[in-house]
This record gives structure tokens, C-alpha cells and sequence, in this order.
């Protein structure tokens, strides 16, 4: 039994023009971590961080520059045939032939996969993926979220023990996310370690156990969940006044202040620096009485702003 599901080490990856190794775009530089056995692990970053390029790297789509990578326990250099066959990959873009049926999707890819046919388990994964009553339709006539499905079940046709899901949610719908989120998470309950990159942040803060973040090919931050949430040195407090407000209020300590209606504004302070009783009498001072308050804890979309905007350290 392998330790860690995936493990990285040392990645670099430039795209560089045939014999020119120095030039061209460093999309990995010198990344190294551990996807964990059996959790929902999320990659997440800005446009073009490079999760794409990381993800292609684990399919053998794209050829890294340096460092390894071993996929449950399987050195993708040295044994790529094991590393290829413990992984399923849900690509970002819905790839197959109109003309198949659901069922003989799933059917080629089995069989592409060299899974015998006796072993096969095309019902079985139409019925996890709530596509049954679809099995003998065209492709092409499925609804978006049922491609999405379909992506999933045949990303699972070998029986992988893990499953990466390179952004599976962007441009669907709020209820197809959810019903996608849910078949994940049931997969990851039948033993299945999930690694999904996402632009929505509080998806992968309830979803994930652990995360790591990389921004311009760097990788920035590899902890928990909890962790990274409680990284946030910032807060934010709502305070409703008892007259109209022009200008919002300023201070070194505030990384925002905004007007957010006719009497209320939302300031977003360093906990480090100051506490809410600071900003509530700053505002006293100015002349203001306060009607109201509500302050919020920082979340995952605040420290990954903290940590991908160009201000951090
Ligand atoms: N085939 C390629 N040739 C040259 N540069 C590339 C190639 N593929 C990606 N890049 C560059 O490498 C960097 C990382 O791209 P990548 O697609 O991995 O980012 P990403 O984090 O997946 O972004 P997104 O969230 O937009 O999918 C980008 O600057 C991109 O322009």
C-alpha cells in the first residue's frame, strides 16, 4: 500500500520551443506536495496557475521538464502503464463521439482500457450516475449536466482508485453542481481519493479536506481546510449609522472600506491591527452614532485573495 495517493516532487514545466530549453513559459516552477489517501483534495488557483498543465502532467498528456511524480505508489516515468491505470481523469472540456449511446461510451472506454468484458461495469456506473434511463440515447441529445455525468462515469471505467476532476463545474448550472458535488462526494465515500480543481471557492471549502494553492506556477499554500480558513487575518464588520454617509471612512489597518447603502458601509480590517471596538469608536470619533453591527470571519475566497494578490508576502 502506497502512503500518499499522488506525490509530487520538484515539478517544473516550461513550455519551451523546440531547442530553446531556457525560453518559453515556466508553468510550473519547483512544485512539490502530497495528495493523501482517501480525502477530497482541491487544487486551486487563478487563471493560468497552472493546475491545468499539473493535472496533464498526471494524465501523460503533457511531458514535465523536471523532478517525479508517483501515482499510488506508480512512478510515472518508470511504470507508467500502473500510474495511468490508478487514475481516472474528468477533463474540462466534454470530449466524445455524438453518434454513441451512454452505454457504448462507457463500452469503448472499458475496452480501451483493456477491461475485459466480463468485468465490465457499464450499468452499474449509468446507475451511479443517475444516467440509466439514458443508456441506449445518443450522446449528443443528453442535457449538459448529463455529459458532465457521463464524463465522470467514464473517467471510473478502469476502477481507479483515484479520480481528478479538472473543473467540472464551470458554466453549469447551481443544481447541476450540486447533484455533480454529490456523486463526488458518494464516490469518495465508496473508498475513492478525489483530487478537483474549482473556481468556486466556498464549493471547495465544503467539499475539500485539504487544498493547495498555486499561483504563477509557485506553489503557495498546502494545508487543511480548517487551516487555511483560519489563516485569515481579516474581518469584516457592517455597521449601519444614523445618518447618510459620502465619503468612506479610511485607516492604514483597512484593506477595504465601501459604502454599501445610504447609511451603512462594510469595512474590512486586520485583525492584527485593530479589533471591531476599534473601528466602531474611530467611526464615534468622526462624528457618527452606530445603529447597527454584524462583523464576518474571514473564509477561504479571503485568504486566497490574501494570498494570490500581489500585496502578499
Ligand atoms: N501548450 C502550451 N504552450 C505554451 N504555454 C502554455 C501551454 N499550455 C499552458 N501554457 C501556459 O502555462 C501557464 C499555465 O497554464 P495552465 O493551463 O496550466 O493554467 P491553469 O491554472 O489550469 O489555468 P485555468 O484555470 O485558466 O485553466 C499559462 O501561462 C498558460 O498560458
Amino acid at each position: 500500500m502506497t502512503e500518499a495517493a499522488i506525490s509530487i516532487r520538484n515539478i517544473t514545466k516550461r513550455y519551451a520551443p523546440t531547442g530553446k530549453q531556457d525560453e518559453g513559459k515556466l508553468a510550473l516552477d519547483d512544485v512539490s506536495f502530497d495528495v493523501p489517501l482517501g480525502g477530497i483534495f482541491g487544487l486551486l488557483g487563478p487563471n493560468g496557475a497552472g493546475k491545468s498543465t499539473l493535472i496533464n502532467i498526471m494524465a501523460g498528456l503533457v511531458g514535465k521538464t523536471s523532478g517525479s511524480m508517483s501515482i499510488w505508489g506508480f512512478d510515472i516515468d518508470r511504470d507508467r502503464r500502473n500510474a495511468k491505470a490508478s487514475i481516472g481523469i474528468v477533463p474540462q472540456e466534454i470530449v466524445f463521439d455524438p453518434f454513441f449511446t451512454p452505454a457504448e461510451v462507457l463500452d469503448n472506454t472499458a475496452g480501451f482500457y483493456g477491461v475485459p468484458k466480463s468485468e465490465r461495469r457499464t450499468d452499474e456506473l449509468l446507475a451511479a450516475v443517475h444516467l440509466s434511463d439514458k443508456a441506449d440515447a445518443y450522446a449528443r441529445s443528453l442535457s449538459g449536466g448529463m455529459k458532465r455525468r457521463l464524463l465522470v462515469a467514464k473517467a471510473m471505467v478502469h476502477s481507479p482508485p483515484i479520480l481528478v476532476l479538472d473543473e467540472p463545474t464551470a458554466g453549469v448550472d447551481v443544481d447541476l453542481r450540486r447533484q455533480l458535488w454529490e456523486l463526488v462526494v458518494d464516490l469518495n465515500k465508496r473508498g475513492v481519493t478525489v483530487v478537483l480543481t474549482t473556481h468556486y471557492l466556498e464549493e471547495a471549502e465544503e467539499l475539500c479536506d485539504r487544498i493547495a494553492i498555486i499561483n504563477h506556477g509557485k506553489l503557495i499554500a498546502d494545508k487543511t481546510t480548517r487551516e487555511l480558513v483560519a489563516m485569515g487575518r481579516e474581518k469584516v464588520v457592517v455597521l449601519t449609522l444614523d445618518r447618510d454617509i459620502d465619503v468612506a471612512p479610511a485607516h492604514e489597518a483597512f484593506s477595504k472600506s465601501e459604502i454599501t447603502g445610504d447609511r451603512s458601509v462594510a469595512i474590512t480590517y486586520d485583525m492584527d491591527r485593530m479589533n471591531a471596538g476599534d473601528v466602531l469608536t474611530l467611526l464615534n470619533s468622526q462624528g457618527y452614532s452606530i445603529v447597527d453591527v454584524t462583523t464576518r470571519e474571514a473564509d477561504l475566497e479571503d485568504v486566497f485573495v490574501q494570498l494570490t494578490s500581489d500585496r502578499a508576502s
